[in-house]
């Protein structure tokens, strides 16, 4: 059976022969992202624990929408059992060499890309395993991003010479990771410096559990989790202009994988249409508004918004135990003035501390607007200002004990 007549959603099939399930995974340590990806300044991984959830349609939207910012983008189709990208870039084979004996990535609409669908000329894949894994890996890494080599055709139209090569740099380069929460998918976001994951799921409540678990492995294996986009959630009948619920279950995706909902997208029947690209208008008109706020949120978190240095003051939280650091948090959260501003620094995304700083403000987390970033060097940052008409803070409580001889019995 070719890998791609396996049921969609039984994403743990495509794993190595003979290791299916999470447990094995921990006996695979992956290689440490040790090695450079030439030609590129960030990598974002776009990962689902199921297949069929929108993956594909995210990476390519958000990579039109960091395109269509301005951005040097590259997506690397790194799905062996399903290369759709082509298809939405109406883009085909063969690919080209540079100078160098390179692949050159195909562009299109402002985005280089590279998939197994541009080698594999249509045909059935089925690769397996370790197999698959480091075919990809290669592909990845002998690709040259940044360099394009123009067909005379394209190079007419693209007003260059044919043997004008343009190397360059990608400011970004998005990876469409195969589904699942096994092996290949790991290893694969584990094998590049990958600044951050974007995770896809809808709302139902199956696979947001199964997303939670995949989140839990990227942590395990130090792999940073930027936020969950949360696909085909809602649909408006186009007739009555009702809402609906596509699934059962009010799941909300920012609890249960304890990280931003990046944006909602809801289920659009002519999305596909609309994203795939047009040669005879590669105008950005496309890009929906949910991935321009994907984009956005990506951009912010992996750095690419210009010069952020660590702030200064920053609260210093790497290598502390989870139970010390919280109560560490907690207590310079509600050691700020009101309007005050406070800083926590990590070496993991630190979304799950908002709900610590909430704490010690005294508010609700969703009445906060933290800035989370990512430094060049790899570190993180929250930054929250303390509202002014939140609770007072442990010093003015203290001192309003001191005044009134003590703090109120309040009689249990
Ligand atoms: N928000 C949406 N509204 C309507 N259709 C959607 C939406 N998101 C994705 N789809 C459709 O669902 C199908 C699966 O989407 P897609 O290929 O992006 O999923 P995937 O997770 O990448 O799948 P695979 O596991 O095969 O890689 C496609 O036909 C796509 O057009």
């Amino acid at each position: 059976m070719d890998a791609r007549d396996e049921a969609p959603g039984d994403a743990g099939e495509h794993d190595d022969v003979g290791h299916g399930g999470h447990g094995d995974v921990h006996e695979h340590p992956a290689p440490a992202a040790d090695r450079a990806l030439d030609g590129v300044d960030h990598v974002v991984a776009v990962a689902s624990a199921k297949g069929g959830v929108g993956k594909t349609t995210v990476s390519v939207a958000l990579a039109r929408a960091l395109a269509a910012d301005g951005l040097d983008v590259g997506l690397f189709d790194a799905d062996v059992y399903g290369p759709n990208v082509p298809e939405l870039l109406d883009v085909e084979g063969p690919v080209r060499a540079t100078d160098d004996g390179a692949a050159a990535p195909v562009e299109r609409a402002g985005i280089e890309t590279m998939s197994v669908g541009l080698l594999a000329d249509g045909g059935p894949v089925a690769w397996r395993g370790s197999m698959a894994h480091e075919a990809l890996s290669e592909l990845l890494f002998d690709t040259a991003w940044g360099h394009t080599v123009d067909t005379a055709d394209e190079a007419a139209a693209r007003d260059v010479e044919v043997d004008d090569d343009e190397v360059g740099r990608l400011d970004v380069l998005v990876l469409d990771v195969p589904p699942g929460t096994g092996d290949i998918p790991l290893t694969i976001t584990q094998s590049v410096p990958v600044d951050g994951t974007v995770l896809v799921s809808t709302p139902a409540a199956t696979a947001l559990s199964d997303t939670a678990r995949f989140r839990e492995l990227l942590d395990e294996n130090g792999v940073p989790t930027l936020g969950v986009v949360s696909n085909m959630d809602g649909f408006t009948c186009p007739t009555c202009g009702d809402s609906h619920d596509l699934f059962d279950g009010d799941v909300d995706a920012g609890d249960t994988l304890e990280c931003p909902v990046l944006a909602s997208l809801p289920f659009d029947a002519d999305l596909r249409d609309r994203l795939a690209v047009d040669p005879a208008a590669d105008g950005d008109d496309a890009v929906p508004d949910a991935a321009r706020e994907v984009a956005a949120a990506v951009r912010e978190r992996i750095g690419l918004d210009g010069d952020d240095p660590v702030p200064s003051a920053a609260v210093d939280v790497r290598g502390m135990p989870e139970r010390p650091r919280r109560e560490h948090v907690r207590a310079e959260a509600a050691d700020t003035d009101p309007g005050g501003r406070l800083s926590v620094l990590d070496s993991t995304p630190p979304d799950p501390l908002l709900d610590v700083v909430a704490a010690g403000f005294g508010c609700p987390p969703d009445a906060l607007d933290p800035r989370v970033r990512r430094h060049d060097d790899g570190r993180w940052s929250l930054t929250v200002e303390r509202p002014v008409d939140g609770a007072p803070t442990d010093a003015e409580r203290a001192a309003a004990d001191a005044e009134s001889g003590g703090p109120e019995v309040t009689g249990r």
